[in-house]
C-alpha cells in the first residue's frame, strides 16, 4: 500500500525529467503539486515544475483534468505578460515504471519565492498590501486586455516572486472571451465566486463567466489583504455563501469592515457590486487607476532587488519584505542579513540604479522596478519592466529622449531603445530581449 502524502501528484526527490530534476516541493492545489527544480545537466538554473494529475481513475475524471490542462498550457504558451508567470516550456512523462506519473503533463515555470496565502498567515502581516494589490490588479488587467477571465482568483494563485514582485497563476479555471463570455469549467472556490455564478447555468460547454468575476473577486481578495476578513459575514464558507445569496437578493447590506482603509472602502464596494450589470462599468482598466492611486502612485510597483549575492538566500519573507520596504520600512531589509554586510545597502532609484548581484546573471545595475534580464518587452506592452528599462535608458544610458519612466512602452520608448541598441552595435529592432537587457544592465564598471 503507498503511503498517503499531502501532494495531489507524489514525486521522488532526485526524480528526473528531461533536463530537470526534482528537488522539494513548493506548494500542492487540488489538481497539481508544484516542485523546484534544478537543471541536471550542471547548468545553475532553477525553475519550478509543475506536475498535473493524471486522473487515471474514471473516463470522466480524466476528461475533467485534461481540459484543466489544456486551459492552462494554452494560456501560458500563448500570453507572455509582466505579471503573468511565465511558462518556459511543457514536458509530458514517458515513465511506465512509475504508472501514477506516466503521461502526466509537466509545466516548467520561472520560479516564485511563494504564494499570498502564506503570505498572508504570517504574523505580523504583511504592511505592503496596497502595493501588493496594485500588481494583482495590473495583473488581472493584462489578462483581461488579452481577451482572458482568470475564473479562480485567490491568494493562493498570487505568486510572490525573490524580487517582492507578484505574478498571477494558477490558470487552469481560465477561459478565453468569446465575445461577452467564456466558458469555464466552473468558478473554484466559493469564497472568490461572485453571486451570479454560484449557481450558475451550465451548459455542455461549461460554465458562461465574464470578467465581472475577476472583478469580484479582486474585490473579495482586497478586502482580505486589507482588512483580514471576508467582506460578507459568516464563520464558514457556507454562512458565506449564503450571506452573499441574500446580498445579491437585496436582503442583506454590504457592510465592510472598519478596518478597511478609507480610499480602498470604494473601490471594493464597486468590485463587490451584486450583480454582473451594476460591476460592469468597473472593468480592470479604470480599476487599474483607482487601486495605484490609492495605493500611491509612485510606489506601487516599485520592488528594489533583494538578491545581492552575500545575502542569506531569501525565503518567501524576502518577498514580503521587498513589499514592506514599498511601504517605507526600510530597516526591516536588515532582518535578512547575514552576519556580512550587503555589497549595497542604498536602495536603487530609477534616478540613481545601483549595481545588484544576480544569482544567475552576476553583476549589473537595477533601478529597482524589476529584476529581469530575460523578459522581452516591446511596444504596446506595460508594466513594472517597461519602467525599469526606462529608468536604465535615460539615467545610466543618458538617452533622455525615453521621456518620463511611465511603465507605459510608446513611441519614444520605442526610438530610445533603437537608439540604444545601435549605440551598442545590437540588432536595432526596438524589442528588449535577453541581449538588449544584457547590455542595459552592464554598464560602465560593471
Ligand atoms: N511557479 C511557482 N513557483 C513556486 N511555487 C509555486 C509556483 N506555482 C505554484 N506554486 C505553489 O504551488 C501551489 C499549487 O499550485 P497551483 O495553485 O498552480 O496548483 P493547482 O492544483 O492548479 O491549484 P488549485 O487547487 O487552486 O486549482 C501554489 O499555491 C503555490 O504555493
Amino acid at each position: 500500500m503507498t503511503a498517503r502524502t499531502p501532494y495531489a501528484v507524489p514525486v521522488p526527490k532526485g526524480y528526473r525529467i528531461g533536463p530537470w530534476e526534482v528537488r522539494d516541493p513548493l506548494g500542492s492545489g487540488a489538481f497539481a503539486t508544484v516542485y523546484a527544480a534544478r537543471r541536471g545537466d550542471g547548468q545553475p538554473r532553477t525553475a519550478a515544475l509543475k506536475f498535473l494529475a493524471t486522473g487515471t481513475r474514471t473516463p470522466r475524471q480524466l476528461h475533467h483534468l485534461r481540459d484543466l490542462a489544456e486551459r492552462e498550457t494554452e494560456l501560458l504558451s500563448r500570453l507572455r505578460a509582466p505579471r503573468l508567470i511565465r511558462m518556459y516550456e511543457t514536458l509530458t512523462v514517458d515513465d511506465p515504471d512509475h504508472p501514477e506519473l506516466d503521461g502526466a503533463t509537466v509545466l516548467v515555470l520561472e520560479r516564485a519565492e511563494g504564494s499570498l496565502d502564506t503570505a498572508l498567515e504570517l504574523d505580523p502581516r504583511p504592511t505592503a498590501g496596497p502595493a501588493l494589490l496594485a500588481q494583482i490588479c495590473e495583473g488581472l488587467h493584462q489578462l483581461h486586455h488579452a481577451g482572458w477571465v482568470h475564473g479562480d482568483l485567490k491568494p493562493a494563485n498570487v505568486l510572490l516572486m525573490a524580487d517582492g514582485s507578484v505574478r498571477l497563476a494558477d490558470f487552469n479555471m481560465a477561459a478565453e472571451l468569446e465575445g461577452t463570455h467564456a466558458y469555464a469549467p466552473a468558478f473554484a472556490t466559493p469564497d472568490y465566486t461572485p453571486p451570479e455564478l454560484l449557481w450558475p447555468e451550465v451548459d455542455e460547454r461549461g460554465t458562461r463567466i465574464r470578467p465581472t468575476a475577476d472583478i469580484w473577486a479582486f474585490g473579495v481578495l482586497a478586502h482580505v489583504v486589507l482588512a483580514g476578513t471576508f467582506p460578507l459575514p459568516g464563520s464558514s464558507t457556507q454562512a458565506r455563501v449564503d450571506a452573499a445569496m441574500r446580498y445579491a437578493r437585496g436582503t442583506e447590506e454590504l457592510r465592510l469592515s472598519p478596518g478597511l482603509p478609507e480610499p480602498w472602502r470604494q473601490i471594493v464596494t464597486d468590485c463587490l457590486s451584486p450583480t454582473h450589470p451594476d460591476r460592469v462599468t468597473h472593468d480592470t482598466a479604470s480599476l487599474l487607476r483607482r487601486v495605484e492611486e490609492a495605493a500611491g502612485a509612485s510606489r506601487s510597483a516599485r520592488l528594489p532587488r533583494l538578491r545581492p549575492r552575500r545575502w542569506r538566500r531569501p525565503v518567501l519573507i524576502a518577498a514580503i519584505t521587498a513589499l514592506a520596504v514599498l511601504g517605507g520600512s526600510t530597516a526591516v531589509t536588515y532582518a535578512l542579513r547575514d552576519s556580512e554586510p550587503p555589497t549595497n545597502t542604498a536602495p536603487p532609484t530609477c534616478e540613481k540604479p545601483t549595481i545588484f548581484e544576480d544569482e544567475e546573471y552576476g553583476r549589473g545595475y537595477t533601478a529597482g522596478w524589476n529584476g529581469t534580464w530575460d523578459f522581452t518587452i516591446k511596444q504596446g506592452e506595460g508594466g513594472s519592466q517597461v519602467r525599469e528599462a526606462q529608468c536604465l535608458l535615460r539615467h545610466l544610458h543618458g538617452i533622455t529622449e525615453v521621456g518620463e519612466a511611465d511603465g507605459i512602452f510608446g513611441p519614444l520608448t520605442h526610438d530610445a531603445v533603437v537608439k540604444f541598441q545601435k549605440r551598442a552595435g545590437l540588432k536595432a529592432n526596438g524589442v528588449v530581449g535577453a541581449g538588449t537587457w544584457s547590455a542595459l544592465r552592464k554598464a560602465g564598471e560593471v
